[in-house]
């Protein structure tokens, strides 16, 4: 099928879709340094979003104001339908429990068992699934979906790099949230680790219909997991639409990301 026939029938498709995220002229600068200049994002249910930009592009600022860590200069963010910039302390965090985050530096605590890392994010939740007596079946369904259930009694020592990143994944996957942010999923990963972590991304989208936003540099992992894909520079979506399309664009800054 002819391309732009694909994303037009994408597009229609999404209509029916839940839209789980939509940023609307997002702006922030700090001084003369311009950096979101009116940036647009939708995210649609059960969708994968791959966001790749130039180092210092914007990317880390555009995801510390989506989870309210940084107040952007204006724009809008409506996660769910709720409108982000307007939320208390509150609502703010009980909206953050429908968000997983699979950060870099989303490190295991060292002094806790793999079980007991995993139980972490649902004692910080309790409103989402009230005082658990046994944590223990939340724990290793989230476990099984990363194909770690043997991990249980396991100390983050004993964990190779990419089984450390299955835990961190699990113990986003705990919450059950709705959407997931992944800020370079496959980094310091060996190529054939980094497979697995792709192909888990797919099975766990594929698990719980979850909306993913995928910031990443591996052109291999963009392909893989993304339905689109969104180019980040000068602080606008300067490029969008699926992996094959962008990959054949014959602009020289779109060029740029695929060589
Ligand atoms: N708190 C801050 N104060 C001043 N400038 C900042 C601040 N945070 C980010 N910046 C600037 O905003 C720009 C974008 O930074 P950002 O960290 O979002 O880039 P990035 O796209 O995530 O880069 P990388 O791929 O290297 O992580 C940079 O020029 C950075 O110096």
């Amino acid at each position: 099928m002819d391309e732009t026939k694909h994303t037009r029938k994408k597009a229609e498709a999404n209509k029916s879709k839940k839209l789980m995220l939509e940023i609307k002229d997002l702006r922030k600068s700090f001084g003369d340094n311009h950096v979101l200049n009116g940036f647009n994002l939708e995210l649609f249910e059960g969708e994968n979003i791959v966001i790749m930009g130039k180092s210092g592009s914007g990317k880390s600022v555009m995801i510390k104001c989506l989870v309210g860590l940084m107040a952007p200069d204006s724009g809008t963010i409506k996660i769910m339908d709720r409108n982000l910039l307007g939320l208390d302390q509150r609502a703010l965090d009980e909206l953050r429990s429908e968000i997983g985050f699979l950060f870099q530096g989303s490190a295991l605590y060292d002094s806790m068992t793999v079980k007991e890392n995993l139980e972490f994010p649902l004692r910080r939740h309790k409103h989402k699934f009230g005082d658990l007596t046994d944590t223990t079946p939340l724990v290793q369904e989230a476990l099984d979906s990363v194909g770690l259930v043997h991990a249980l009694n396991l100390m983050p020592s004993e964990l190779s790099g990419g089984m450390k990143r299955r835990v961190a994944l699990a113990r986003t996957l705990i919450l059950k949230p709705k959407i997931i942010l992944y800020d370079e999923p496959t980094s310091g990963l060996d190529p054939i680790t980094s497979k697995e972590i792709i192909e888990l991304m797919r099975s766990i989208q594929n698990k719980y219909n979850t909306s993913s936003l995928i910031i990443t540099h591996d052109v291999d992992c963009a392909r893989v997991v993304s339905e689109r894909m969104i180019l980040l520079i000068d602080g606008i979506n300067y490029a969008e639409g699926t992996f094959d399309e962008l990959k054949t664009s014959n602009d020289k800054k779109v060029k740029a990301f695929f060589k």
